[in-house]
């Protein structure tokens, strides 16, 4: 379960976000959208201890920031995580296995998953960014904490990769493990999501659960351009 109350985060002069409660049950899967700038990352930030909030508080199943355990509720992909250039794809994650005390079985495990065991062997400076993308992704995968945070999860993959990404992560939550993601594309919402909360310069604008949208609405993209029409009008 994530409960975050009153966060907020004000960077220098500009607030990224404003003061911003949200409960995530367990074992929910929660899409976290809006445009560019719309205070996604930041709330992610927040949330995985990179950034303290300006005001608020933050409970990961119970537990708040300045507890140890805290930190083992959550497993994190950024989307600006920079790997050792020099290290082959394998020897990354297993030096991120080591330092999250995850096995190294998992290592093979998890490049298997993401289609890199073919290439574990090469230098991370040789990567595609889609691989990248899918390295980023693996790491997050090595350990079985209960709250799995994307943030932009399927950026510069290929179609491909979209859709076995997007299995991955209905297979995680199949498994009961809460997942927070960040996207642009309300297709995958629409597929993986329980529950859409947007956010609109740095307030919640939307938070619906999205089965009901979809008998409602052809697409949740139909659904949020009535929103914006009714709030112009
Ligand atoms: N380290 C920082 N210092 C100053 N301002 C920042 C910093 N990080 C983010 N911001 C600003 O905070 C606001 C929210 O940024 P954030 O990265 O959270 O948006 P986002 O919703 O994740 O956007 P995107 O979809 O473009 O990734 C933006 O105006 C951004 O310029």
């Amino acid at each position: 379960m994530i409960t975050i109350e009153q966060v907020s985060k004000t960077y220098g002069k500009k607030e990224a976000l404003s003061p911003l409660s949200l409960t995530i049950p367990a074992g929910e899967c929660v899409a976290l959208c809006g445009g560019n700038g719309a205070g996604k990352s930041t709330l992610l930030k927040a949330l995985t201890t990179i950034h303290a909030p300006t005001t608020g508080t933050i409970h990961l199943n119970g537990y708040a920031v300045e507890e140890a355990t805290y930190k083992r509720q959550f497993t994190y992909m950024p989307d600006d995580l920079i790997f050792p250039s020099e290290l082959t794809a394998e020897e990354n994650i297993t030096m991120m296995a080591n330092m999250q005390g995850a096995s190294v079985s998992r290592v093979e495990e998890v490049l298997d998953i993401v289609g890199l065991q073919e290439v574990k062997a090469q230098k991370v400076k040789t990567f595609s960014k889609g691989m990248h993308q899918r390295l980023a992704f693996a790491q997050s995968l090595l350990s079985d904490a209960p709250i799995l945070i994307l943030d932009e999860p399927t950026n510069g993959l290929d179609p491909y990769w979209v859709a076995e990404m997007q299995k991955v992560i209905m297979e995680e939550h199949a498994k009961g493990r809460t997942i927070l993601f960040t996207t642009h594309l309300l297709p995958i919402v629409e597929k993986i999501a329980d529950r859409l909360v947007f956010l609109r310069e740095g307030q919640l604008f939307i938070d619906e659960p999205v089965a009901p949208l979809l008998e409602q609405y052809s697409s949740l993209d139909d659904y949020l351009f009535e929103q914006y029409k009714k709030e112009r009008s």
